[in-house]
């Protein structure tokens, strides 16, 4: 009784509506796909309640409806994950296929009644479905973020469509027969526990994606700084110590410029702290713009800022924060009133292994120091460079 076709619907049913449940606690942070998600679980739980009216109401309702509407769910739950995705969602031919579908339900219903044929085509429908979104979690590409949400779904995805598929080719190629879709045979009961079944997991798939992208956005407020895209002075260090750690084994040298802009009180001054806030953010737009994957880039606060990076040696480090400055010197940046530049100053000094962070940042911060009373906009190097290479 506990593994007929009804109980496992009565459970799916059930768990369709906790899923709606805690999918619908998630509505105040407005995740891209959560609605399309909570209107899937809603859709399949009543095509449930149709599939468990078979023989008790009519085929049109029990049948056409129950199985449109399940394939109706299942597109929804596709088009959410390409939504959540940043993808292109509502493809014309999916409806189009699904209209077929229940063309064909219609046909093999009423004018030559073949159940077999009937699952199979289903079968397909939702095959395809659970591929798609397979597909979708497997190529999604999520730096930084934890695995396991989007290798659960890749899974669940593609078990929900190699059962589909397989049960489509056991009803196709005729290797079992029956009269209505509730058998309690073991072929059905199997083949419907795995179908049914596996949308649970697909729900628990995307409370974990919305979960992930919650915790994403949370992180991002922590770690970024809003206004110019830089690391926050905790995550920057907290990245520069890993970064300093890993570089131990690899022989790599790493560099520490402390980069200051200039005379910043007076762009405040003359043209608003809100132009001085567009400069800044133009600042690291630049700085980031021309930073490579390897270099971190902080800000330490006010206009204040650090670049923790590998170079071969000194000078290759200082000629490269040089061509920062020079990037930056001649950008300009529209504010309300103006067309403003700016140019910054910059110590730098190379990472000892072993050292706290903190110590390389005095000794740049030093450096800086000097770059700012020989007149600024030039970068210093903590160690003693030729005139050649320091700039001005
Ligand atoms: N608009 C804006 N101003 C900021 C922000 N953070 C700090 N500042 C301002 O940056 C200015 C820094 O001024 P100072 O420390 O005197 O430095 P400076 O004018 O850049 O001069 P030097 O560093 O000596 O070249 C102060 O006026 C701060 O109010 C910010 O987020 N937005």
């Amino acid at each position: 009784m506990l593994f007929s076709p009804i109980s496992i619907l009565a459970v799916t049913v059930l768990s369709g509506l906790m899923s709606m449940a805690v999918l619908g606690s998630l509505r105040a942070a407005a995740i891209p796909g959560l609605t399309y998600w909570i209107s899937a679980n809603a859709l399949s739980i009543v095509a449930f309640v149709l599939f468990a009216m078979q023989g008790h109401a009519p085929r049109g309702l029990t049948i056409l409806c129950a199985n449109g509407l399940l394939a109706f769910a299942m597109l929804r739950v596709l088009n959410g994950c390409r939504l959540f995705f940043g993808r292109r969602r509502e493809q014309w031919q999916e409806y189009a296929a699904l209209a077929a579908m229940v063309f064909a339900i219609a046909y093999w219903t009423y004018v030559t009644p073949r159940i077999d044929i009937r699952i199979a085509a289903v079968s397909a429908f939702h095959a395809y479905v659970y591929f798609a979104i397979g597909w979708l979690a497997l190529r999604a590409s999520m730096p930084q973020r934890p695995k396991y949400p989007y290798r659960f779904m890749t899974v669940v995805s593609f078990l929900g469509g190699v059962g589909h598929a397989a049960r489509g080719f056991t009803y196709a190629l005729g290797l079992v027969h029956q009269q209505t879709l509730l058998e309690s045979t073991p072929v059905n009961v199997a083949f419907l526990g795995i179908g049914i079944l596996l949308l649970p997991c697909l729900s628990i798939g995307v409370v974990m994606l919305a979960h992930d992208r919650m915790a994403e956005r949370l992180e991002r407020l922590a770690n970024v700084d809003e206004l110019t895209g830089a690391l926050s002075r905790r995550e920057f260090l907290a990245q520069g110590q890993a970064m300093a750690k890993a570089s131990r084994g690899a022989a790599k040298r790493l560099f520490m410029a402390i980069v200051d802009i200039d005379h910043f009180k007076s762009i405040n001054d003359a043209h608003g702290h809100a132009s001085g806030d567009l400069v800044l953010a133009h600042f690291g737009s630049v700085v980031a713009g021309n930073l490579r994957a390897s270099d971190i880039f902080g800000r330490l606060g006010g206009e204040e800022f650090a670049v923790f990076f590998p170079a071969e040696e000194g000078n290759e480090a200082a000629a490269m924060i040089d061509r920062l400055r020079i990037c930056v010197a001649a950008s300009r940046c529209r504010v309300a009133d103006a067309e403003l530049s700016c140019t910054f100053s910059a110590g730098i000094d190379e990472y000892r292994a072993g050292e706290p962070l903190a110590e390389l940042m005095a000794r740049a911060d030093q450096a800086l120091y000097a770059a700012k009373s020989r007149g600024r906009n030039r970068v210093a190097a903590a160690w003693p460079m030729d005139r050649e290479a320091e700039s001005a």
